[in-house]
C-alpha cells in the first residue's frame, strides 16, 4: 500500500498575495513553504523588479522579502507571464507608486479581461493606458493615488477587487470599494485575511463594501498553506480509486475556499474528514451523480468534478461556473471539447455544464495550456488507464511542476499520460 499522504505544494493565491504585501510592508517578511511554480516565480521577479528583494532559505523551505514600505518607484517593466494575480494585483500597486510602469503578460494572460480594473483605477485618478479593451499591456504613469470611493465590476474576475483592496491601505484616503455582482468571493476574505495579517486596518460594510484605512504594512511571517485547488486532483484520485489521500495542513482554520471542493466530494459519496490538522478523503471507488452543483465560487475545481463525471453512476450537472470561460482557457469549452473527444455525452450552458456516464473511448486531451485541464484529465486517466493521453503534460508548471511525480509515487497504477511518440522527447 504506498504511503497516503500526499506532497501537495504551497498555495499559489497565498503565495502572490504575501509577495505582494511584503513588498508593500517594512521590514522582513518570511514566507515559509511557498510555492515555487511558473506563477509565483514570475510574480517574485516582478516583485523585485519593483524594488523588494527576495532571498531564498535551502530548498525554498521559505523566502524572506525586504519590503519597499510604500509603493514602487519607477520606471519599471512588470513581466506578468500567465498569472493573473500578477495582472491584477500588480496595476493598482503601481499605481499607487511614482514613475512610469510598463505592465505586460503572455498572449496567453493577454487575452484575459483587464478592462473593469482599468475602469476603477482611472475613476480613482490613476493615469493609465491600456491595450484594446483595456486589457495588458498596460502603462501606468503613476504619481501616488487619492483612493476614495470606487465600484469595480466584478462579474469576470474577483481579482481586480482583490488588487485593489491590497493597494488601499497606500492610497492617501484610503478607499471604499465594492465588488459588483462579484464571483469567486473567498478569495476577497484571503485577500482580507492576509492584508490583516500584514497590519492594515480594512472593514467590511453592511453594503458588501469595504473600508481600508489609510496607512501602512508591517512585515510579518506567513507560513503558506498546501494549494487546496491542486489538493482537489489528488482528493478526486482517492474517490475514483477507492484509495485514502491525507493532506496535512489544510484544515478547517484553511483560508481557501477551493477546500470546499471535499464537500462535493462527500456528495459524490466519498468519505472525507476535515480535520484540526489534515483534510483526508476516502473513496469508495464508486462515483455517485444524479445531482446539480454550483461550484461558482470554487470554479478552480470545477474541472475536477467535471474530468470524473463521466465514472458516475448518474449525470452531473456543474453551474455557476460561466467566469471560467475567461480563465487559462474557455474552461468549459475545454471541458466538453475533451470529454467529446472521450466518447462522453455533454450538454453545455453559458455557465454551466451537464456530463452523462458511459462508456470512454481513447482520446488525446488537448490542454489548450491550461494546466487545470491537464491535471483534471490525469485523474480520468489514472481511473481508467490507456485510455488517454496530455498533448502538454509539462503546462502543469504554472502551479506544480511535480505534478506527475506525486500522482505516481502515490497511485502506483498512474502512468504518465504521455503518447508513445512524445516519450522520445522526453517530454517530462
Ligand atoms: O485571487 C486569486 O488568487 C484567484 C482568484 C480566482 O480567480 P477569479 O476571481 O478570476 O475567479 C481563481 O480562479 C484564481 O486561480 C486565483
Ligand atoms: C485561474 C487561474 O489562475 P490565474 O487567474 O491566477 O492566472 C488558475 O490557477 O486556475
Amino acid at each position: 500500500m504506498p504511503e497516503p499522504t500526499a506532497r501537495i505544494p504551497g498555495s499559489k493565491s497565498l503565495t502572490n498575495r504575501a509577495l505582494l504585501l511584503a513588498t508593500a510592508a517594512t521590514g522582513v517578511s518570511r514566507l515559509r513553504a511557498p510555492l515555487v511554480s511558473d506563477d509565483t516565480v514570475a510574480f517574485r521577479a516582478a516583485v523585485e523588479g519593483l524594488g523588494a528583494q527576495v532571498e531564498s532559505g535551502p530548498l525554498d523551505a521559505y523566502w524572506d522579502v525586504a519590503g519597499i514600505g510604500q509603493g514602487p518607484v519607477g520606471p519599471a517593466r512588470v513581466w506578468c507571464a500567465d498569472a493573473g494575480t500578477a495582472g491584477r494585483f500588480l496595476p493598482p500597486f503601481a499605481a499607487t507608486g511614482h514613475g512610469t510602469f510598463l505592465l505586460d503578460g503572455s498572449a496567453q494572460l493577454r487575452v484575459r479581461p483587464q478592462g473593469p480594473l482599468l475602469d476603477a483605477l482611472l475613476r480613482i485618478g490613476a493615469k493609465a493606458s491600456a491595450g484594446p479593451g483595456g486589457d495588458l499591456p498596460l502603462v501606468i504613469e503613476a504619481g501616488g493615488l487619492d483612493g476614495g470611493e470606487v465600484a469595480v465590476n466584478s462579474s469576470m474576475s474577483s481579482q481586480y477587487l482583490s488588487g485593489l483592496l491590497m493597494a488601499a491601505p497606500l492610497m492617501r484616503r484610503g478607499l471604499v470599494v465594492r465588488g459588483a455582482r462579484l464571483v469567486s468571493r473567498p478569495y476577497i476574505d484571503m485577500t482580507l485575511s492576509l492584508m490583516s495579517r500584514f497590519g492594515a486596518r480594512v472593514h467590511g460594510r453592511g453594503d458588501g463594501g469595504f473600508m481600508a484605512e489609510p496607512g501602512s504594512y508591517t512585515a510579518t511571517d506567513v507560513a503558506v498553506e498546501p494549494d487546496a485547488s491542486t489538493a482537489s486532483y489528488f482528493f478526486a484520485a482517492a474517490a475514483v480509486t477507492g484509495q485514502s489521500v491525507t493532506v496535512p495542513g489544510l484544515s478547517t482554520d484553511s483560508l481557501q475556499g477551493d477546500l470546499r471542493f471535499v464537500e462535493v466530494l462527500d456528495q459524490a459519496g466519498a468519505h472525507v474528514n476535515v480535520g484540526r490538522a489534515a483534510t483526508t478523503v476516502t473513496g469508495s471507488g464508486e462515483l455517485r451523480g444524479g445531482f446539480t452543483v454550483d461550484m461558482g465560487e470554487i470554479s478552480d475545481t470545477f474541472m475536477t468534478l467535471a474530468a470524473i463525471a463521466p465514472l458516475a453512476d448518474a449525470p452531473i450537472t456543474i453551474r455557476g461556473i460561466g467566469h471560467a470561460r475567461l480563465k487559462e482557457s474557455d474552461r468549459i469549452a475545454a471541458v466538453v471539447a475533451n470529454l467529446t473527444a472521450c466518447g462522453v455525452r455533454t450538454q453545455e450552458g453559458a455557465d454551466r455544464v451537464t456530463i452523462h456516464p458511459g462508456p470512454l473511448r481513447p482520446a488525446r486531451i488537448s490542454c489548450r495550456r491550461d494546466h487545470r485541464i491537464a491535471m483534471a484529465f490525469s485523474v480520468l486517466g489514472l481511473a481508467v488507464p490507456g485510455v488517454m493521453t496530455l498533448d502538454d503534460p509539462r503546462c502543469v508548471a504554472k502551479t506544480f511542476p511535480g505534478f506527475h511525480n506525486e500522482m505516481r509515487r502515490l497511485f502506483t497504477r498512474y502512468e504518465v499520460p504521455v503518447g508513445a511518440a512524445d516519450m522520445t522527447k522526453e517530454h517530462l
